[in-house]
């Protein structure tokens, strides 16, 4: 597997938060944003004419919070939420998660360690703090999803999701690509975890790159290690923009002569 290639300005850049922009902590609040992050972000957004957004497990107004004042064109709760790059938000009809609510909630009042996160759309149990919890977390979550046809459950880093059928993340990656500023760009999508692997698949079958962020098999076809090493490829990103811009406005300044 290869270091991912450096996008051109005709690229558009699509981009997990937790793994990937930034790395992972103990517990969903505890994360760090680094330092420098989200002026780099405004700059790529700049140079790639607002082709850049975010494609997340987390709620939209969580990620806006973190990255604040930056609001990109962001897909929340793997799809379930979409702000497009006019800030329409695109959202799916809630499913009822009272009884997958009831049982996270249950398990989590059972046993230290377990915590609770409640999104509009979805619910996560999270077992980081108690990783032998792992098995108890998957069965109960999944009694708890049944056979409803409108509820899938997600197995992420140290995580068990409840979401709404038929939403992911390529799904959503799919639609930017349908709308300005995006289509008609190559797409790039680095994320680390397996709810990204959709992501890669679509942005891969548009002539694309899929990054995957650390270990583990995937079907991206390039790889780098740690949310720094995404944290340099997006400077490199930058840098190589700039000097693309440069040389296309001393061009046109020369044709205009
Ligand atoms: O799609 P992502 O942006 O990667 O979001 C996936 C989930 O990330 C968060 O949980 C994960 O990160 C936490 C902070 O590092 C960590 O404590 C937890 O163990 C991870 O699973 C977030 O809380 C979830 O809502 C996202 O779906």
């Amino acid at each position: 597997m290869h270091k991912p290639s450096l996008p051109s300005l005709d690229a558009a850049l699509f981009l997990d938060f937790d793994g990937t922009l930034v790395a992972i902590a103990e517990t969903p609040e505890a994360v760090q944003v680094p330092q420098g992050l989200v002026p780099l972000l405004i700059e790529l957004h700049d140079l790639l004419d607002g082709a850049v957004a975010i494609v997340s497990g987390r709620p939209v107004d969580v990620l806006d919070r973190f990255l604040a004042p930056l609001r990109l064109p962001t897909a929340g709760e793997h799809g379930a939420q979409r702000r497009d790059a006019e800030g329409g938000l695109h959202e799916q009809p809630p499913a009822d998660l009272h009884k997958v609510l009831e049982a996270a909630n249950a398990l989590a009042a059972q046993h230290t360690g377990l915590l609770v996160e409640r999104k509009h759309a979805a619910v996560a149990l999270h077992y980081r703090l108690a990783p032998h919890l792992e098995d108890l977390c998957l069965d109960a979550m999944g009694a708890a999803v049944g056979p409803d046809p409108a509820l899938e459950l997600l197995h992420g880093k140290c995580v068990v999701e409840i979401k709404p059928a038929g939403v992911n993340k390529g799904i959503a990656i799919d639609a930017f690509l349908k709308e300005a500023p995006f289509s008609g760009r190559r797409p790039f999508f680095a994320g680390d975890d397996t709810t990204d692997e959709s992501g890669f698949a679509v942005v891969q079958s548009h002539g694309g790159l899929g990054i995957k962020v650390g270990p583990g098999s995937t079907r991206a076809e390039a790889r780098v290690d740690s949310p720094s090493a995404v944290f340099d490829w997006l400077q490199q990103a930058r840098d190589g923009l700039v000097v693309q811009r440069k040389g296309a406005a001393a061009t046109s300044t020369l044709a205009g002569r």
